[in-house]
């Protein structure tokens, strides 16, 4: 496609992603901020912002694109990426599974009665705890640096944690303690306790903007090689196992609906962050994307599954009307 007709292309989805930011954002007030980590009830709850990246760099940014935010959840996947990395892939799955639980993020209940305390994925906080506690490095300083480190290759800036959202969950964290006292009883935590806890706290305080996750899912949909450097940054096996673990776990209790609807491996966090990977499409379809896209979304009020209410619904509008479904 010739220039001009690329930038006429690419204006017209900006425009429609425009409309849609403004159709949708009345529907924030269907959720609600987080308020079990008191520092991310403060965000504006209104605040609605999407990046779309493709391949060629081509980029749209519309809303609250630039607001920054703090990953949570989202860092699972890269700690997950790190220390696959790091140990190789059978060594980390002989410490998590990646299977799905049907159960929220940060429930106990299935630690006793699967594989005597085996966490069934690293998407949920069990599974995320024990990851951190792996991640290459003998200090939670080094390992949190390991994770740092990998979103500074692939996005191509430094990030740092935020300390008052990171002190807000370190004093509220009583149901991660007891995930983490827990896994440290049946062998599934390589530290102490408290130092797992500060790894994984910390690594989900780190900030982003839509913008920085949207490279991260453009990464990803491509299977490790990052198109506009292009350079491999992560083994095609390991960015496909966390694209899978991303589609069946990525949303928790959500993660049947989501894929069945939505049908792009994403990953959501409490603060309101949505990172999700549509990779290039083999059907032949009149749509745009087809060489797939990374996305990132940001809307703090979030449903009861700890998804951003108004994002999903953005992001579901994408996908349905450009037919971004894997399947
Ligand atoms: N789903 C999430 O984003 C949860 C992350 C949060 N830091 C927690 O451990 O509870």
């Amino acid at each position: 496609m010739k220039k001009d007709a690329m930038d006429q292309r690419t204006n017209q989805h900006a425009k429609l992603i425009d409309d849609w930011i403004t159709h949708y954002r009345p529907f924030t007030s269907q959720g609600k901020n987080a308020s079990y980590i008191p520092a991310l009830e403060k965000a504006n709850s209104s605040h609605l912002g999407i990046s779309i990246i493709e391949p060629d760099g081509t980029i749209i940014k519309s809303g609250d694109w630039e607001v920054t935010f703090t990953l949570q959840s989202i860092s699972k996947v890269i700690s997950f990426i790190v220390t696959c990395m790091h140990h190789g892939i059978p060594y980390v799955l002989e410490r998590v599974d990646l299977e799905p639980t049907g159960d929220p993020f940060d429930s106990i209940i299935r630690l006793e009665m699967h594989k005597h305390g085996k966490p069934f994925n690293p998407m949920i906080n069990a599974g995320a705890i024990t990851v951190s506690s792996i991640l290459p490095g003998e200090t939670p300083k080094a390992k949190l640096e390991s994770v740092l480190t990998l979103m500074e290759k692939m996005v191509g800036k430094p990030f740092t944690y935020n300390e008052e959202v990171f002190r807000s969950e370190w004093e509220t964290a009583n149901r991660n303690r007891a995930l983490a006292y827990y896994l440290k009883e049946t062998g599934y935590l390589d530290m102490d306790v408290e130092e797992a806890l500060e790894v994984y706290l910390k690594q989900c305080s780190i900030e982003v903007n839509t913008e920085d996750i949207a490279l991260i899912g453009l990464v990803l949909a491509n299977d490790g090689y990052h198109p506009i450097r292009k350079e491999q940054i992560l083994p095609k096996e390991i960015a496909r196992l966390a694209k899978s673990l991303m589609l069946t776990c990525g949303v928790y209790n959500n993660s049947g609906r989501f894929a069945a609807f939505i049908g792009i491996p994403a990953k959501t966090g409490v603060s309101g962050g949505i990172m999700a990977a549509v990779p290039p499409r083999v059907r032949q379809v009149a749509s745009p994307l087809l060489e797939g896209c990374g996305i990132g979304i940001y809307g703090p009020a979030i449903d009861e599954y700890g998804s951003s209410v108004a994002g999903v619904l953005l992001l579901e509008k994408i996908a349905n009307t450009w037919d971004l479904s894997i399947f």
